[in-house]
């Protein structure tokens, strides 16, 4: 579920502090979101004073976004992301759960190709154990057989509903999502159980792919990072 809490500000400095780190001839996966979106709005900034980077946009609003502020584009069959750099809805660690926009398909792809992933959020998105509930998108036919899985994993499911739009949610891959509730979030296995599911496209748990986390807050921004990323 979309977090709305953390400023736009503590966003802001999230995502310039990541755009920050792109370095001149990089592929840049660029992550969906009001986070990623400040990123996104910093390379354009970057690209028009010279800097030579091309993106790999995870959604349509990226991609639109990303073409309004004139960052080239390129595609996974035509390269290799060095960096990508994406928002999400809980930060524990580096655990995450993502897909509050439900682009976290494309995200996790563009994410785990990538050499590194920055994550940019505000404080706000902070906390010591992932809650939840998490975005799964699956095939619209397996609905009935996925969500007997998910409850079969102990999970309750929710089937996203679109705003201004009879009807669910459905994704830039032509899926639906189902938010799944859980009494307790144990990421690596719930992770591999989601997977298993057959149906499922991806699920919003995102486990050993942060390389560093920007957290951006009302006064500074801090960045943390495991310590073999250092
Ligand atoms: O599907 C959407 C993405 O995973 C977003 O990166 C995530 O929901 C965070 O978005 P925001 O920065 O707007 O809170």
């Amino acid at each position: 579920m979309k977090r709305t809490g953390g400023s736009n500000e503590a966003k802001r400095r999230a995502g310039e502090a990541a755009a920050d780190r792109v370095t001149d001839g990089e592929v840049v996966g660029l992550g969906t979101g009001s986070t990623a979106a400040h990123a996104i709005r910093a390379l354009g900034r970057a690209v028009d004073s010279g800097l030579d980077i091309r993106g790999v946009p995870t959604s349509f609003q990226s991609r639109e976004l990303a073409r309004e502020v004139g960052i080239p584009l390129t595609t996974l069959d035509e390269a290799t992301p060095d960096v990508a750099i994406d928002g999400a809805d809980e930060v524990a660690g580096f655990d995450l759960v993502k897909g509050g926009g439900a682009a976290h398909a494309r995200e996790k792809y563009v994410a785990s190709a990538a050499d590194r992933l920055l994550v940019v959020a505000d404080d706000s998105k902070l906390t010591d154990a992932l809650a939840g509930p998490v975005p799964v998108e699956f095939l619209p036919d397996a609905r009935a057989p996925v969500a007997t899985a998910i409850r079969e994993a102990g999970g309750e499911p929710t089937l996203r509903a679109a705003e201004r739009k009879d009807g669910p949610v459905v994704t830039d891959n032509g899926n639906l999502v189902f938010d799944c509730a859980f009494e307790a979030i144990d990421p690596e296995p719930l992770a591999a159980t989601l997977s298993a599911i057959p149906g499922v496209v991806e699920h919003g748990l995102f486990v050993g792919l942060a390389d560093a986390v920007f957290v951006g807050r009302a006064d500074g921004v801090e960045r943390r990072a495991p310590p073999l990323s250092e």
